[in-house]
Parts: C-alpha cells; sequence; structure tokens
C-alpha cells in the first residue's frame, strides 16, 4: 500500500469505460463496485479485424481520441476450439445472423464442442499513449440454449465444472469465474500497482 502510494500518478481526469452494450456495463460496474472509480460513455465504436488483443487495443486507441483522456474498452469473444478459435471477436455477428441454434449448428460436423469465453480489456491513459491489454479465458462448451435470453451468447455456454450455462447461473457466481471478471482482476492489480490517482472532479 504504502509502496503503491509514493509511487501514485495523478491523472487530471477519470477513467472512462467507453461501450455501446449496456449489459457489459452492467457486469463491469457489478464486478469492479467501488474497486476503481469510472464513468461510462455509450458509444460503438469501430472495430478491425483481426487477433482479440489488437482489436481491444485499437478500440482503446479510438477510445481516448475521443474522451481525450484516461479510458478503458473492452472486446469479448467466443472461441470454438474445433473452429481453431473462430468466430472469436466477430461471434456479435455470427449471433446476430444465425442466433444460437446456428452457432452450434457449426459445431454439427466436430465431436469436439469445447470452446472458451475471451475477454479483452484495453486501458490507454490518454490519445497519445500505448494501451495495455488484459486477458480474461474461461474454458466451456457449447450447448443447445438454456436459460434466460438476455445478454448475448450467454444461454450456449456452459463453463467448465458447471451443470449451469452462463445464462442459468446466479450472476452473482457467474461474474466469479466469467472471462470478464478474470481481466478485471488484471485491471485491478494493474491499477493498485500502478497507483494512479485519478481526478473525480471532472
Ligand atoms: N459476458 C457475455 N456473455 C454473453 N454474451 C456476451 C458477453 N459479453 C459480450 N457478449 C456478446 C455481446 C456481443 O454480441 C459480443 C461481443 O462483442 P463486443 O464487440 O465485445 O461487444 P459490443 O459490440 O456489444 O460492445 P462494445 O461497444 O463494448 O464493443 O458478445
Ligand atoms: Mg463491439
Amino acid at each position: 500500500m504504502a509502496a503503491a502510494a509514493s509511487r501514485a500518478v495523478l491523472v487530471s481526469r477519470p477513467v472512462t469505460f467507453v461501450t455501446g452494450n449496456a449489459k457489459k456495463l452492467e457486469e463491469v460496474k457489478s464486478i469492479l463496485g467501488q474497486s476503481i472509480p469510472f464513468q461510462s460513455l455509450k458509444l460503438d465504436l469501430p472495430e478491425l479485424q483481426g487477433e482479440p488483443e489488437e482489436i481491444s487495443k485499437e478500440k482503446a486507441c479510438l477510445a481516448a481520441v475521443q474522451v481525450n483522456g484516461p479510458v478503458l474498452v473492452e472486446d469479448t469473444c467466443l472461441c470454438f476450439n474445433a473452429l481453431k478459435g473462430l468466430p472469436g471477436p466477430y461471434v456479435k455477428w455470427f449471433l446476430q445472423k444465425i442466433g444460437h441454434e446456428g452457432l452450434n449448428n457449426l459445431l454439427m460436423a466436430y465431436e469436439d464442442k469445447s470452446a472458451y469465453a475471451l475477454c479483452a480489456f484495453s486501458f490507454a491513459l490518454g490519445p497519445d499513449v500505448e494501451p495495455v491489454t488484459f486477458l480474461g479465458k474461461t474454458p466451456g462448451k457449447i450447448v443447445p440454449a438454456r436459460g434466460p435470453n438476455d445478454f448475448g451468447w450467454d444461454p450456449i455456454f456452459q463453463p467448465d465444472g458447471y451443470d449451469q450455462t452462463y445464462a442459468e447461473m446466479p450472476k452473482e457466481e457467474k461474474n466469479k469465474i466469467s472471462h470478464r471478471s478474470r481481466a478485471l482482476d488484471m485491471v485491478k492489480s494493474h491499477f493498485a500497482e500502478a497507483g494512479y490517482n485519478f481526478s473525480t472532479s471532472n
């Protein structure tokens, strides 16, 4: 604690979490609690094609220009092992076009239904600062949809060691083991280590 305080980096603006997804924001708020004070901005940023880490970093750069201050962004992927990690960062568009059933059907020809949920948070102190990225991964498998249908692909992802899909699990339980909470644990450690002191008066 004392070491972090002595290295405190003063930042004149609060952190802005930029996302166009209200459900994501809800989860981030509930996982972070009071640990990192942040404000949010609803903006659907363009996403490049590529590896999850690069997409997330690029999103942070675009967000930092828009906000002109410190930003946190996140990109979520659902990766099928039989498809060598696809649909990965493109799952949003697959979901929109072919739905839960279509995503299950993609694996019809394969015995291997294993998958992993991947979350890439990127944090940039400002528009001209290289973002840092934190990856959280939760292994599981793709199953026919079960549970409430209010968040993305939650009903078709069953994490390893659980009988329930993400959608069926109580939120607190999901938030303990999710790809998002694992990545946010790293974000929290980074913030504690760096000892940032964000002004919240702005
Ligand atoms: N924890 C989750 N469980 C289920 N579905 C999720 C989860 N997180 C995200 N999704 C869905 C929402 C999207 O369809 C897709 C992820 O795409 P992504 O680009 O990261 O989100 P987004 O475009 O909705 O918000 P953003 O504005 O932050 O990019 O997966
Ligand atoms: Mg997006």
